[in-house]
């Protein structure tokens, strides 16, 4: 049900042309809709309820997108999505081929910023700003909407650096400070904001500004603050005072995250950070959400922790959805959140593994990209024994791409002494935990995908690293099935023996580095089938053709993985189905395969 406030609301202009007294209830019916909504499609409700004056005032005060509005991580731009003509496709929101839950450059000018990964925007900023200035636009504004989480990532300080640098640049900078990231933001600079926050009198913020007891003012931006981020008019009024000062200037803006929601509010673990399809009254799931991947972690990483006092564990800013709370809870002096700083998360553990020490770093597959140089030269180039686990492996699905776990398995074989790991089951999860954190001279890797965890899948026997899971003598036919594609891969070879095809399917457990027990059995096929999920280039069926070529083999070896592209937000399922990632996708491409292998044979006879 959406008012007739919101129904005129086609654009910022209409937004502009409301008078102040109607924007309080403007907010409320906003927040009427984002709690009936994403409480039906799941998304980020907390985040959002908390940005909605802020959002309003942006629109007010600059004229997108003449002036630019970027939005850091921009998991909090549902309400400049409402505000910018998106309204009616929020029945659609992260559903496939509907709203993006993140700025879409194909949904709307208004936005610029699409990928999802915290800690970029004042980078970004720094970049249009000098743009505008060389192309002779100086006259539009750049502003740039940073959570107190994102901003306890190095790139904010890279960019603030430069940004400071440049009094003839006008960034604008707004920081969304509710004093989380999922939970509460730890570190020096929380502290910092902490006392600003407290810096409500005016002698006492003009003391702050001067002494340079103010980081952002001691590095030369002009700081405006604390503002009410619930009170538009304070908020409008900073704003346009900022654009006056025609210099780089941060407003420093306090808001609650899950504001006027109170099952959000009072969600001590995220304010409802990241909600599924939840019953609006309570904002907790309708339904008992069966066990996942990171629910297994949690316990054995917990069992691990008892038994053995040198494995410790980090996370950046992300505790409970990596499944480290049971640990923290048991061992507190033993984990380490970092804040949102992967690139000081890896390194970090580095200098805990030199110092004796075994770390686990808790870290979702996509987020790990950004501290390859650190897994690289930091760990591997000193052989140190550091686990990474890695959550949301593979494809995540309405998250989108920039959250899709498929280029580690592809990219992170390269690593020399590196060893990856991906279990089929909660039973190999457990097992590959513990052989890796066994593991003293090398980084070792762990993945899993954002799903359900499935039943356990025995193995008929074991041959060097990999488990046999299905095999019959006069099969010429191999599936090398990678972590949990091993389930489709055994339908599939179902399917294929009803019509009379053989099929082994044997899972490798370790894809990284390549099992010459493995390459054996491969030699001995006709056809290989290595079915992953991760981008084919670099992947497990990728090497074992090389190898395979490499000693004359004549097998035939394929690799059956994801596209190197980046794939649109939909349903796991669905994403994996429209790349044959399925059992009906497996066996009609080894049908395929195997009609082309005896075509050739017929050609050559
Ligand atoms: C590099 C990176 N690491 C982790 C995440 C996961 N993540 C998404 S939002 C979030 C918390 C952001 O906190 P903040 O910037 O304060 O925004 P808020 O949700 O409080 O509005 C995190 C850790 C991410 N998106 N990017
Ligand atoms: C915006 C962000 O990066 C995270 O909040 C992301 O939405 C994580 O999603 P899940 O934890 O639900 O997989
Ligand atoms: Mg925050």
């Amino acid at each position: 049900m959406t008012t007739a406030l919101l129904e005129n609301l086609a654009d910022p202009a209409a937004l502009r042309a409301l008078p102040a007294t109607a924007l309080p209830a403007l907010a409320a019916d906003i927040r009427a809709f984002l709690v009936d909504k994403v409480c039906r499609t799941g998304g980020h409700l907390g985040p959002n309820l908390g940005v909605v004056e802020l959002s309003i005032a942006l629109h007010r005060v600059f004229d997108s997108p003449r002036d630019v509005l970027l939005f850091d991580t921009g998991h909090q731009a549902y309400v400049h999505k409402i505000l910018t003509g998106r309204r009616a496709g929020f029945d659609t929101l992260r559903k496939t081929g509907g709203l993006s839950g993140y700025p879409s450059r194909a949904e709307s000018a208004h936005d610029m910023i699409e990928n999802s990964h915290a800690s970029t925007a004042l980078s970004y900023a720094d970049g249009l700003a000098k743009a505008f200035t060389l192309r002779g636009q100086a006259d539009r504004r750049v502003v740039a909407v940073v959570g107190d989480g994102a901003m306890t990532g190095g790139m904010c300080w890279e960019a603030l650096n430069n940004i400071a640098a440049a009094p003839q640049r006008p960034v604008i900078i707004v920081l969304n400070d509710n004093g989380r990231s999922y939970s509460p933001t730890i570190g020096g600079f929380a502290h910092h904001l902490a006392e600003l926050r407290r810096c409500r009198d005016d002698r006492l913020r003009a003391w702050t500004r001067e002494s340079g007891q103010n980081l952002f003012a001691g590095l030369g931006l002009a700081y405006l603050g604390p503002v009410d981020g619930h009170d538009t008019a304070q908020l409008e009024g900073a704003l346009r005072r900022a654009t006056a000062l025609r210099r780089p200037v941060l407003v420093h803006v306090t808001t609650t995250k899950g504001k006027g929601y109170q099952p959000a509010e009072q969600d001590e673990e995220d304010c409802l950070h990241a909600v599924g399809v939840v019953d609006p009254a309570a904002g907790k799931p309708n339904a008992h959400v069966r066990p996942t991947w990171t629910s297994v972690f949690a316990d054995e990483i917990a069992a691990i922790g008892a038994e053995h006092d040198h494995v410790v564990c980090l996370t950046a800013a992300m505790l409970h959805p990596t499944g480290l709370g049971a640990f923290a809870e048991r061992f507190p002096n033993r984990v380490f959140d970092v804040g949102i700083a992967e690139q000081h998360a890896v390194t970090s553990a580095a200098g805990l593994a030199m110092g004796g020490l075994h770390p686990v770093v808790a870290i979702y597959s996509t987020f790990l990209s950004r501290a390859f140089d650190q897994l690289l030269l930091d760990v591997a180039l000193h052989r140190l024994p550091v686990t990474f686990v890695l959550d949301r492996a593979g494809i995540t699905g309405p998250d989108g791409p920039s959250h899709h776990g498929m280029w580690d398995a592809s990219v992170l074989p390269v690593v020399p002494g590196l060893r990856l790991a991906a279990p089929r089951d909660p039973a190999r999860l457990r097992q590959l935990l513990r052989e890796a954190v066994a593991v003293h001279d090398g980084p070792t890797v762990v993945r899993y995908p954002k799903t359900t965890a499935g039943p356990d899948i025995p193995a008929v026997r074991r041959i060097g690293h990999s488990d046999v899971l299905r095999e019959t003598p006069a099969a010429q036919t191999l599936i090398v099935a990678v972590g949990p594609l091993a389930a489709p891969c055994l339908a599939a070879a179902d399917e294929l023996a009803a019509q009379g095809i053989d099929v082994t399917v044997v899972d490798p457990r370790w894809t990284a580095p390549l099992d010459p027990e493995l390459l054996r059995l491969a030699a001995r096929h006709r056809l290989v089938l290595a079915v992953e999920d991760t981008t084919a280039t670099g992947a497990l069926g990728a090497r074992l053709a090389q190898a395979l070529a490499a000693i004359g083999a004549t097998t035939c070896a394929a690799t059956f993985a994801l596209p190197a592209r980046f794939l649109p937000h939909a349903t796991r399922d669905h994403i994996l189905h429209t790349h044959g990632l399925d059992a009906e996708g497996i066996a009609t491409t080894v049908l395929k395969r195997l009609a082309t292998i005896h075509q050739h044979e017929e050609a050559t006879r």
